[in-house]
Parts: structure tokens; sequence; C-alpha cells
């Protein structure tokens, strides 16, 4: 049996990504991030705005390339990959929720939960079927035939989330989902995507500024001016010396950078 690369990333982990630069426009997003998740894991990403909460996301879920270091998903390198490749992926396992729910009005309630399945190709009874059993359970059931127009927006932003589980995907990628949402709507969203992931083994990754949602998490990673809070406050300290921020975490084997980045 051939023994894997030193640096393959780890078998438990559904997501892994190593050692992450991005930047936007020559501004830093990311600096040197590493990050593990196992599957059917809740992972909070926490940190104030601007702390590069998106563009981990972005990066992780294949809508951006890093400038430097790895993203893998399921022991398969993302960061090597094409755009139509990415796009695939994308496509076929992956979910993205956002803080607005982008419904298009024209299509009715059902047919905009179904989008995923009906680009891939699904048919129209088969998409329709998944897509109801997604509202009914997230108890927005009687609003299928209705058009967007017609819902408040807690009740779209539900709409959103039947789309982002409606192909049971691997990941789901949840940007500050509860954004628009007051107190009572922000915790009946989360109990629901936490709930419908825990039934069925799908990861999340939740980022999010508010406590109250990110206590929802298994664990959390903190971000701060686009590095691992930890690291940020050592470099504002200057603790970290010549080798810069992400000097140390970088010569480090990855189960250490990704568990640098733990609560
Ligand atoms: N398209 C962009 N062009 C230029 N700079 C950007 C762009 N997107 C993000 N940034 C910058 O990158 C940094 C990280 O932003 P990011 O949106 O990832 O943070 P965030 O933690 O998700 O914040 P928020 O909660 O406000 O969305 C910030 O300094 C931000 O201004």
């Amino acid at each position: 049996m051939v023994a894997p690369p030193d640096n393959a990333p780890p078998d438990n982990d559904v997501l892994w990504a190593r050692s992450v630069h991005y930047s936007h426009g020559g501004s830093p997003g990311l600096i040197g991030v590493s990050v593990g998740v196992r599957q059917g894991e809740v992972l909070a990403l926490t940190g104030p705005r601007g702390s590069g909460k998106t563009t981990l996301l972005r990066c992780l879920s294949g809508h951006l390339v890093p400038e430097q270091g790895e993203i893998w998903f399921n022991s398969v390198p993302v960061h090597t990959m094409g755009p139509v490749a990415r796009e695939r992926l994308r496509r076929d396992r992956f979910g993205w929720i956002g803080p607005d729910p982008q419904l298009l009005p024209e299509l009715k309630v059902w047919e905009n939960a179904a989008l995923p399945l009906l680009v891939s190709g699904a048919s129209h009874r088969t998409a329709k079927a998944a897509a109801c059993e997604w509202l009914d359970r997230l108890d927005i059931g009687a609003f299928a035939r209705k058009r967007p127009g017609a819902l408040t927006r807690a009740e779209s932003q539900r709409v959103a989330l039947a789309r982002a589980l409606v192909k049971e995907p691997s990941v789901v990628f949840a940007d500050e989902p509860t954004a628009p949402l007051h107190r009572a709507e922000r915790a009946l969203l989360l109990r629901t995507l936490t709930t419908a992931a825990r039934s069925h083994g799908i990861t999340v990754l939740l980022a999010t500024h508010d406590e109250e949602s990110a206590a929802v998490a298994d664990r959390r990673v903190e971000l701060l001016d686009g590095r691992p809070a930890a690291a940020a406050a050592a470099a504002a300290d200057g603790a970290l010396g010549a080798n810069g921020a992400d000097g140390p975490s970088d010569e480090t084997p990855e189960g250490q950078a990704a568990c640098s980045l733990s609560a």
C-alpha cells in the first residue's frame, strides 16, 4: 500500500485549507488562514465586519481562487481546478445562503427552492417533490405556489435555505444568513439549518459576527484582519517578529495549522 504524502489533507476533514492568502485588488483579505472541517460539523466563522469571513467562505467554496495556499474537498484539490470544474463542484456538492434571499420574483416559491435541481437536469416532478418536502420541513409548505413578493423577509430567507438544502449538498456555506432577521426569526432559521444539517450529515460553515448565532455551532474559528484572531493579536503585539504573522503557522504540519484556528 502506498503511504499518503506528508502534505495530504487529513482523511476525516471534508473541507480543508492550508495557509490561504487572498487579496482584493491589492488590499489583503486573507493572510495565511488554515482550517479543517469534519463531515457533519457545524463550524462558525466569527469576527468583526471586514475580518475576512466572506472572503474565506468564497475561497473554500471555489468562488475565489487563493493567490497562495491550498483548498481540498474530500481529498481533492480545489485550488488547482479550472473554472468549469469549480463551477460543477459548487453546483453538485455545495449549497449557499447569504444575507439576501435573492429569490427570482417571476418564479413560484417552490420553483425558487427547486432551482439547483432544475438546473442540474432533474425532472420537473422530482425537483418539485424535493422542493416541497424541504419547504414543508421549514414550515413554509403553504407558500409553495405563491410568488416571493407575497412573503415576509423571514419567510423568503427560509425559501433561500430550502434552495441551499434541496440537493442535500455535502457542505452548506451560510454567510450571515440571519443578518436581515429579528431575534426570534434568527433563532428559528439557525435551529432549522442546524437540525436539517445534523439529520442529513451536511457540513455547515456559518459566517457570523453575532455571538448568539455562533453559539449554535459545534466549534468556532475567529478571524481578525484576515488572520486567525490569535495570530492577529500576536502580530499587533509584535510578538511574531521577523517571521511575519503567517510564517510560523505556515511551517507547521496541517493538523497544527488547522487546530490553531480552533476555539
Ligand atoms: N470586492 C472587494 N473589493 C475590495 N475589497 C474587498 C472586497 N471584498 C472584501 N474586501 C475587503 O476585504 C476585507 C475582508 O472582507 P470580508 O467581506 O471578507 O469580511 P467579512 O468578515 O465577511 O465582513 P462583513 O461581515 O462586513 O461581510 C475587508 O477589508 C473588505 O473591505
